[in-house]
């Protein structure tokens, strides 16, 4: 193994995640952490540990010269970005590269195309995904939209190419509407993204979320590890996700796999990738690729039986993927809750000191979080505590298991969603799978 001492550019969960997978490998982890994350459970454990900054994420986890010199301090030989912060940041990933460093991430060129939703679009396509009709890339002129607008029939949604994750989009319900939201999506995007790239799609009023694993070794051999349901989500923020998708026949998991493993591979993609498509209908649409690995990522590995990151930190080294396609086995079922430190009906962010911690157990529950007894959640970073994930044999298996373990876990101190998760799992919809992405924002309106 070329690789002997790894920074972990991240933190909470997917720190100690990033570390237990390094561990098992004998590699070495330099974690860094600001001044409010000093005794996070991942610092402890990690072999060095470099405080980059004061708490907040712009002066910390941001900071790519603090960064940069932590892993020249500690002679770390590679850096592996996580979720969220710079893990789709091109210009930190050529920085890292630029100092020597092996990047735990895919090529620094595709992360930047991914980046920009017109050019990821117009690769998706040429790669022979099926995409939402729309605009040919960007659109510039109100006349051009109206065409094309009247072309593929109303509501149209109108997406900053600098967006993406739900950030800069507008509906368009009719034509009246279209040259006030064309110039508040340019200008919101300016604002927002520096750039008032736009481009128009057709609408699609109930689909689900339906993303797809792939995983290429950077020489042109790629591999798709199914596909994840995202589809309970408020605000685009993730609540539960399952793997397999309840919706999906094992025909169309292979069709639509092995269509993305295949555009992966002619484009020699190195590393983890999620390609992200809009279901309704029984027809796939591609909207987005991450090029990531996911917080959902351990509902794949449930069914798979793959350590995604030990697959990372491989590729990264040089070696091949640990496994051919046809080794790949989907096996039962896993759904994942993301336990967030929140009230679980007004989502108001819950931090503070928590005075006790359990984490559920038994057969096929696994909880992935940095939490214990006495440990503060800072105020700073976004609200997710822990993943509790499950597996069973079949779908209700897994979510009798779910709702078990969701009884065992005890955290005090601090509110969480626990109880939103438990009143999930008694509704009709969710229990027979029937949910598209709009069903969670309108049960939660119909219970206030
Ligand atoms: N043509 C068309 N039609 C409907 C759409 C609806 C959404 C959308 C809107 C709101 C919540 C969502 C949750 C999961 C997936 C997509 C959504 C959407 N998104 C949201 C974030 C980004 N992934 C793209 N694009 C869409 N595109
Ligand atoms: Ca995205």
């Amino acid at each position: 193994m070329g690789i002997s001492r790894i920074l972990i550019a991240n933190r909470g969960e997917i720190a100690l995640r990033i570390h237990r997978a390094a561990h098992e490998m004998g590699i070495e982890t330099v974690a860094v952490h600001s001044t409010a994350d000093a005794d996070a459970m991942h610092v402890r454990l990690a072999d060095h540990a470099v405080c980059i900054g004061p708490p907040s994420a712009t002066d910390s986890y941001l900071n790519i010269a603090n960064i940069i010199s932590a892993a020249e301090i500690a002679h770390a030989d590679a850096i592996h970005p996580g979720y969220g912060f710079l893990s789709e940041n091109a210009k930190f990933a050529e920085i890292v590269e630029a100092h020597d460093l092996k990047w735990i991430g895919p090529k620094p060129e595709h992360i930047r195309t991914m980046g920009d939703k017109v050019e990821a679009k117009r690769t998706a396509g040429a790669l022979g995904l099926p995409l939402v009709p729309g605009s040919d890339g960007a659109v510039s002129d109100i006349d051009e939209a109206r065409e094309i607008a009247a072309e593929i029939g109303y509501p149209v949604i109108i997406k900053a190419a600098s967006g993406g994750g739900g950030r800069g989009m507008k509906v368009c319900e009719s034509e009246d509407q279209l040259e006030t939201l064309m110039q508040q999506a340019g200008s919101e995007a300016k604002a927002a993204f520096g750039d008032a790239t736009v481009y128009i799609e057709k609408y699609l009023g109930n689909p689900r979320h339906i993303e797809f694993q792939v995983f290429g070794d950077g020489n042109g051999n790629a591999i798709h590890l199914g596909e994840r349901d995202c589809s309970l989500q408020r605000r685009h923020q993730k609540v539960l996700e399952e793997a397999p998708s309840p919706v999906l026949s094992v025909e169309d998991r292979m069709r639509m796999g092995e269509i993305c493993a295949k555009a992966m591979r002619d484009m020699a993609y190195r590393g983890a990738g999620t390609i992200e498509f809009l279901w309704e209908d029984g027809e796939f649409y591609f909207i987005e690729m991450n090029t990531r690995l996911q917080v959902e990522h351990p509902v794949t590995e449930a069914i798979t039986g793959l350590d995604l990151v030990r697959e990372q930190i491989r590729i990264a080294d040089g070696q091949p993927l640990s496994v051919t396609q046809d080794e790949i086995e989907f096996k039962g079922h896993a759904i994942e809750c993301r336990i967030n430190a929140e009230d679980p009906w007004t989502f108001a962010p819950s931090p503070g000191l928590v005075s006790y911690f359990h984490a559920a157990g038994g057969m096929h529950v696994r909880v992935d979080s940095g939490l214990y007894a006495g440990y503060r959640i800072p105020p700073y970073y976004d609200s997710m505590i822990a993943k509790l994930i499950v597996y069973g044999r079949t779908r209700n298996g897994c979510m009798m298991r779910l709702k078990r373990a969701l009884e065992e876990m005890v955290v005090e101190g601090v509110k969480t969603n626990i109880p939103l998760h438990q009143a999930l799992l008694q509704q009709a919809d969710v229990q027979s799978g029937d949910y598209s992405i709009k069903w969670l924002e309108e049960w939660l309106k119909e219970r206030e």
